[in-house]
Parts: structure tokens; C-alpha cells; sequence
């Protein structure tokens, strides 16, 4: 009977204890469970806590007043100086180009901006303006004979002035249209050295800048030229700046643009197609006889049309014909315009070819 009885009494003990077992090892998983989403709920929350420290270390400090590139341009000067009834030089729905004469006698050409609009919440946002401010800074420090460099800037409460130096040749547009009026003569070697520098600047945005550059805004009157005709392209990868580029009117914009707002480097280079069609048969992108020629309704299509039927060499421009030697050139630069204007982006070659194609242009 004492047997039975310590059988019985003992029988719970042995029972319970794999279920203790069971509980405890449930309880120290689930600890180690918690332990390690904590652990690494807290490495979450410091390495955020760590990005945004750096992120405001690193943040470009908001500039007030003019920001200065040039030694020869001071603070002081320039501000009196954009402060002044200044010549103006050209005008656009996007601002005023002024120039103006700085105290120590150098002449600079000053963009002002149109306001923003500073009712526009985007605008007034400071991380905005501070973009905008990185971009104008990395548009500062691009270095090429063919591009035209910023001198400073300035920053007002709703709109931005840029300055560059100023060119007393003015733009392509200008030349061309002293050409137009017989006021200037611009032979084909010299339209073909401004093509090949326009081209060597979109080579330049395109393939060594880092990350690429797109112009933008691609068009005789952002195309500066110096004392010896070489060119400087203007208005580089502003469009952040400029909200109102008139693509539409211009005639220098690639269709993709206007169908999709789809913009790429070959879009550039349709503007330089267009450019190059200008150079070789001096007539505007625009002109209404483009409008009346049965090829269709712009330069591209007529000088395709031509060059089609055997005839391109009706396109060029009467008063740089002379040579043979010359004209063979001009009929190899209309096939290079000719598929730079192709309706298609990839069927357009790249700065890189161009600037093969055009310098090679002497030896055809
Ligand atoms: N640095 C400069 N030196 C001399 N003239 C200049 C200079 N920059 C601009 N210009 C003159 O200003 C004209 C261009 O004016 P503006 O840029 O306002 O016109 P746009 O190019 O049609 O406009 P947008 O670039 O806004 O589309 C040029 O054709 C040239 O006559």
C-alpha cells in the first residue's frame, strides 16, 4: 500500500517537467526573438539618425548676396553696378540680358532672371534654392574653350541675376543676321569652325562632364561669339532656371520634345542639326517658305528632300558658294545636318561621331 502511495505521489512530479521544459525554452526563444528585432530596430533608428547628421553637415550652406568665380569681379562693385540703368542686350519670356560696367572697367553681360513666381510654394521652399544653388555652382566650375563660363551670381528673394563676360561679337544669332541684311560676310571655313566649337561643347557636357550635361536650350542666340568668331555656348543646363524656354516657337527643338517632353542628349543634338542647316543655307528655322515647300514644313525635311533628289546643293546659302573644293565639304556637312534632324533620337549621331565627322569634313 506504501508502495502504491509513493507510485501515485511521485507520478505528477515526472509530468509536469517536460512541460516546464517546454515553457522555459519557448520563453528564452521568444526572448532572443525580441532581443535581436530590438537590436536591430535600434541600428535602424542610428543609422538614420547617423545618414541625417552627415546629410546636414554636408548640406551646401544657403548663400546670401552675390557669389563671385572671378578675381577681376567684387562683391560691392557688382551689386552697384547691377543696381544701374544698364544697355540692354536681348530679352526673353525667361529675363533681360544687360550689359554693364563694372567700377574697375570691366564689362560683364548680366542675365536677370524673371522673378519667380513667389506665390508658388516650390519656388519659396528653401531645399529648392538650394539646388538651384548647386546646380549654378557645378555650371561655375566647367572649364571649356567652347563653353561660356559663369562669373557669379546673384541670389535675391525671388529671382537670380547670372553674369558672364561680356562679347562684343554678340551672338550667332547677330551674325547671321548681319549676313541676312549684307552687313557682314561669313565665309564657309568660318561657319564650319563655329559648327566643330559648338559641336567640341556638347562633346564636352556629354561625355566628359560627370554626370552629363544637357544644354537645354540649344539656338543661335546661346551660341556667344568671340573676336575671332569662335564659338561659346550660353544658357548651358538652365532649365531648372528657366521655366519659360519656348520650345515650341523656336524651331530649333527636337519633335520628341514637343510630343513628349522626353529630353536626351540627342535632343541636343537635333539643335545642332538645326544650327548646322542655318549655317550652311543662312535661312531661319522658322522661315515661312519652309511652310510653302512641297518637302514638307521644316529646314530638315527640305534639305532631306534635296539631298534625296540629287539636288543639295540648291540649299546652300549663295553667298558662301566658291570653291569646288568648299562645296564638296558643304554637301557633306548637308548629309551631316540631314540626319541629325532625323525624326527618330537614336538615328542621330552622337557629339562623339560629330566631332570626328565635322573636323574629318577637309580631308572628303
Ligand atoms: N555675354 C554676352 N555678350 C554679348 N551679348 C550677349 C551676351 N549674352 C547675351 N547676349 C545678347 O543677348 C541675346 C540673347 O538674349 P536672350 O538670352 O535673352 O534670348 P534667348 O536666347 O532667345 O532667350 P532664352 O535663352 O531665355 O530662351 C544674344 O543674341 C546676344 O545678342
Amino acid at each position: 500500500k506504501e508502495r502504491l502511495i509513493r507510485q501515485l505521489s511521485s507520478r505528477p512530479s515526472s509530468a509536469t517537467k517536460p512541460q516546464e521544459f517546454k515553457i522555459g525554452f519557448k520563453r528564452v526563444i521568444l526572448s532572443i526573438v525580441l532581443g535581436i528585432l530590438t537590436g536591430l530596430i535600434g541600428a535602424i533608428l542610428f543609422a538614420l539618425l547617423i545618414k541625417i547628421a552627415v546629410q546636414y553637415i554636408n548640406q551646401t550652406p544657403f548663400l546670401k548676396g552675390p557669389v563671385i568665380f572671378s578675381p577681376k569681379i567684387s562683391s560691392k562693385t557688382l551689386q552697384s553696378a547691377l543696381a544701374n540703368e544698364n544697355q540692354l542686350l536681348g530679352s526673353s519670356s525667361n529675363g533681360k540680358y544687360y550689359k554693364t560696367v563694372l567700377d574697375n572697367g570691366l564689362t560683364v553681360a548680366a542675365k536677370v532672371l524673371e522673378p519667380f513666381d513667389s506665390g508658388s510654394p516650390e519656388m519659396q521652399s528653401k531645399s529648392v534654392k538650394r539646388r538651384i544653388q548647386q546646380e549654378l555652382e557645378v555650371l561655375a566650375s566647367l572649364r571649356h574653350r567652347h563653353l561660356r563660363s559663369l562669373r557669379a551670381y546673384v541670389r535675391e528673394s525671388d529671382r537670380f541675376s547670372l553674369v558672364y563676360d561680356y562679347m562684343p561679337m554678340g551672338s550667332l544669332e547677330d551674325a547671321m543676321n548681319g549676313v541676312r541684311e549684307n552687313h557682314l560676310e561669313l565665309r564657309w571655313d568660318v561657319r564650319l569652325r563655329i559648327a566643330v566649337g559648338v559641336i567640341k561643347g556638347l562633346q564636352y557636357l556629354h561625355f566628359t562632364c560627370v554626370p552629363q550635361i544637357l544644354h537645354y536650350n540649344l539656338k543661335p542666340t546661346n551660341v556667344m561669339l568671340d573676336a575671332e568668331f569662335e564659338p561659346r555656348l550660353a544658357d548651358c543646363g538652365l532649365a531648372k532656371l528657366m521655366p519659360n524656354i519656348d520650345r515650341a516657337t523656336s524651331g530649333y527643338c527636337a519633335p520628341e520634345c514637343l510630343q513628349n517632353c522626353r529630353y536626351t542628349d540627342k535632343s541636343d543634338i537635333f539643335s545642332f542639326g538645326m544650327i548646322l542647316g542655318v549655317l550652311l543655307t543662312g535661312r531661319y528655322p522658322t522661315d515661312s517658305f519652309f511652310r510653302e515647300a512641297v518637302s514638307g514644313g521644316s529646314l530638315g525635311q527640305w534639305l532631306r528632300h534635296l539631298q534625296q533628289a540629287g539636288e543639295a546643293h540648291e540649299a546652300l546659302d549663295k553667298s558662301i558658294l566658291g570653291e569646288e573644293v568648299e562645296e564638296d565639304e558643304m554637301l557633306m556637312a548637308v548629309r551631316i545636318a540631314v540626319v541629325c534632324l532625323s525624326d527618330l533620337p537614336d538615328d542621330r549621331p552622337s557629339s562623339d561621331e560629330l566631332v570626328t565627322m565635322l573636323t574629318q569634313l577637309h580631308s572628303f
